[in-house]
């Protein structure tokens, strides 16, 4: 007869590992001495210690492999918001993730982290040191983030202490560090083409952008601390840089710090809303004669000129989180991490 391996706690599997947050997470595991196998659509990098497997979450069958003799699963995978593609998210984000939860049970994985994300409680309108119990956004501001509303309920509601698979939530907000493909290329891009020159209302709206490694931190925490007996289990937490900073003034230190000039001039927020809801329509109206898609979607303007930051308060209890890099070295790290993006006039 087969015996079964005892899965060690120290080997664990990332999803979605070699994106911009799943790989700065398999570096941090690594180091702590885990072996990780990573599985993800592509592969982008190599390591020792880490076994790669390339699939679709959405196939269990590719996805078993990864999660033999694994005990601890980190689900970070995701399409990206900005791929603005509806069937997509609804496919990887709600369907994948529910395969992810059965390939977990299957495997026997005793512990699942889903990487989901602040915004499943942000409507667009004002959040000042929002906590957990805030409701679930009734209208999200888009459809990705509508998936990933559903994704984390599914799996929280999946904790089953009973049957011993544990399962807990991780809400980053604004992640930023080196190689982050979206905050920096994006920002760096609307400068190059001279859109960076004004600030939507009165540029004092606080946000939370939050340096990579202290949400992989806020990860392990998690991780390590999801036991039976704990009160983690089922539960969302944030994980910020627990300083919310003036979302210009963000942008204008990482401008400058690259070598361009920050945005000097105050544009109304309703104004700046009502264009971007026009431009809005009108790529939906014009879609089948010519496809655009503008830089300044009424969503951007939302995120850039509201409040919306978040109390980790849950995380320091519970986790014994505090953020392990400041917004300010967090800032300085990322800026000599882009060379190739610096301003060359
Ligand atoms: N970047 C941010 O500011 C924030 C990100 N998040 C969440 O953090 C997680 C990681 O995000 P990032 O690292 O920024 O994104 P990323 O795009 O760099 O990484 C996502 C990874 O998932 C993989 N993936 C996508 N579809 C897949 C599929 N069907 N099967 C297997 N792998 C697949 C991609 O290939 C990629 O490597 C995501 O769940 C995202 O929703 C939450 C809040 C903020
Ligand atoms: C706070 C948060 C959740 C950040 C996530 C990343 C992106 C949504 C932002 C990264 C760069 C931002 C940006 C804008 C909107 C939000 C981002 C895309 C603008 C398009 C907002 C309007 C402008 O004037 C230009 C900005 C460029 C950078």
């Amino acid at each position: 007869m087969a015996t079964r391996v005892r899965p060690s706690s120290k080997r664990c599997a990332v999803i979605g590992g070699s994106g911009f947050l799943g790989r700065h997470l398999v570096e941090k595991l690594l180091d702590r001495g885990y072996s990780v196998s990573v599985f993800d659509i592509r592969q982008s990098y190599e390591l020792p210690g880490v076994t790669f497997h390339q699939g679709d979450l959405c196939d269990k069958q590719a996805l078993l492999p990864a999660l033999k003799d694994v005990s601890l699963v980190f689900h970070c995978a995701s399409p990206s918001p900005a791929s603005d593609d509806r069937d997509l998210f609804e496919r990887v984000n709600i369907q994948g993730t529910q395969t992810v939860i059965q390939a977990c049970k299957e495997a026997g994985i005793q512990k699942l982290v889903l990487t989901s994300s602040a915004s499943v409680v942000f409507e667009g309108t004002d959040i000042k040191n929002g906590r957990e119990d805030l409701p679930y956004a009734k209208k999200p501001i888009d459809y990705y983030t509508k998936t990933k509303i559903e994704q984390e309920k599914l799996v929280l509601k999946a904790c089953d202490k009973q049957k011993g698979f544990l399962t807990v939530a991780i809400r980053p907000h604004g992640i930023f560090g080196p190689r982050d493909p979206q905050l920096v290329p994006i920002l760096v891009d609307t400068a190059r083409r001279g859109k960076m020159k004004f600030i939507i209302g009165d540029g004092t709206n606080l946000v939370d952008f939050t340096f990579v490694e202290n949400v992989v931190h806020g990860h392990i925490l998690a991780a390590e601390r999801l036991r039976p007996d704990s009160p983690i289990c089922g539960k969302p937490y944030h994980i910020t840089n627990d300083e919310p900073v003036r979302f210009w003034d963000f942008m204008s230190q990482v401008l400058v710090g690259l070598g361009y000039a920050p945005p000097r001039y105050h544009l109304p927020y309703a104004l700046v809303y009502g264009l971007a809801l026009l431009l809005w329509l009108l790529s939906i109206i014009l879609r089948p004669l010519k496809s655009f898609k503008p830089t300044f979607t009424p969503m951007r303007v939302a995120l850039a000129g509201t409040h919306h930051y978040y109390s980790c308060e849950r995380a320091k209890e519970d986790l014994g989180y505090t953020p392990v890099v400041s917004l300010k070295e967090g800032i300085a790290r990322t800026v000599q991490s882009y060379p190739h993006l610096r301003c060359e006039a």
